[in-house]
C-alpha cells in the first residue's frame, strides 16, 4: 500500500545552527508522537551528514534537493547518487522547478537522474508541474502527460514503483496561491492513470504522489484528504517547527 508522506524541502535557508537546532526539535517530536505519515526533509547539501548522524535510526528521511546526471568524474560542484548513498541518505528531489527555471534541467535529465538514484537504491521524488501560462491556456494535462512519459515511462514496473512523484503547479510555489484540493486531484488521478494505462492500475495504486505549492497549516487537511494525494512536498512552511507540526498533523 502506498505511503502518506509530508516531505520538507528547505531551499537553499538557515545557517548550520539554525539546521541543527530545527533538525533537533523534528527529532523530539518525532520520539514523542506518532505521525499517520512519514516526515521527510531535504536540507542544504552541506547539512545532509549531519542529519543522517542525528537521525540514526532512521526517525526522519533525509533527501538531497537534487544529484547529478553522470555517475562520477570533472563535474565541479556535482554530487552524486553514489555518495549520497554512501553516507545513508533516503533519496533525492529531482527536477524541482527551480532546478529546471535556474539551471536548464529537462526531462531527459530527470529519467537520467532517476535511474542513477534507483541502481544505488535511493528513493528519488520526481517533480512536475505546468506554469502559470500553460494552466491558463488549458495545457496542462498535456504538459504534465508529456513530462511523466519523459522522465519516468523508461522505467520497468519494479522501478516506477519505488518513485515518488510531487505534483507543483509552478504558479503555485512560494506564492501563496495554492491549487484548489479538487484542481491538484484532477491532475493527481490524471497521473495515475497515465502510470495506470501503461503500467497497470496494481502499480499505478503503489505510487505515493505528493501536492507541493503553498501548502499551509491551514489548508493541508483539505488538500489531503483526497483520494490521488498522498501527502505533500513543503517549502516555506517546513521552515518554521509549528507550522510544519500542524501540516504534518493534517493526516
Ligand atoms: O519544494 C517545495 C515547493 O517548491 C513548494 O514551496 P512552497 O511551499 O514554499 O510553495
Amino acid at each position: 500500500m502506498r505511503k502518506n508522506i509530508v516531505a520538507g524541502n528547505w531551499k537553499m535557508n538557515k545557517n548550520v545552527t539554525e539546521a541543527q537546532d530545527l533538525m533537533f526539535q523534528l527529532l523530539e517530536y518525532k520520539r514523542n508522537h506518532t505521525p499517520n505519515c512519514e516526515v521527510w526533509i531535504a536540507p542544504p547539501s552541506l547539512y545532509l551528514m549531519m542529519a543522517k548522524d542525528l537521525y540514526e535510526q532512521n526517525e526522519i528521511g533525509v533527501f538531497s534537493q537534487d544529484m547529478s546526471e553522470h555517475g562520477s568524474g570533472a563535474y565541479t560542484g556535482e554530487t552524486s547518487a553514489d555518495m549520497l548513498e554512501s553516507i545513508g541518505v533516503n533519496g533525492s528531489l529531482i527536477g524541482h522547478s527551480e532546478r529546471r527555471l535556474y539551471h536548464g534541467e529537462t526531462d531527459s535529465h530527470c529519467n537520467r537522474k532517476i535511474k542513477l538514484a534507483l541502481d544505488k537504491g535511493l528513493t528519488p521524488i520526481y517533480c512536475n508541474g505546468e506554469t502559470l501560462e500553460q494552466r491558463k491556456s488549458g495545457q496542462h494535462l498535456e504538459v504534465v502527460k508529456n513530462q511523466t512519459e519523459v522522465a519516468l515511462f523508461t522505467l520497468s514496473a519494479d522501478e516506477i514503483k519505488k518513485v515518488v512523484i510531487a505534483y507543483e503547479p509552478v504558479w503555485a510555489i512560494g506564492t501563496g496561491e495554492t491549487a484548489s484540493p479538487e484542481q491538484a486531484q484532477e491532475i493527481h488521478a490524471h497521473i495515475r492513470n497515465l502510470i495506470g494505462n501503461k503500467y497497470g492500475k496494481e502499480v499505478a495504486d503503489e505510487i505515493s504522489i505528493l501536492y507541493g505549492g503553498s501548502v499551509k497549516p491551514d489548508n493541508a487537511k483539505e488538500i489531503f484528504s483526497q483520494p490521488d494525494i498522498d501527502g505533500g512536498l513543503i517549502g516555506g512552511a517546513a521552515l518554521k517547527m509549528a507550522d510544519f507540526v500542524q501540516i504534518i498533523e493534517g493526516f
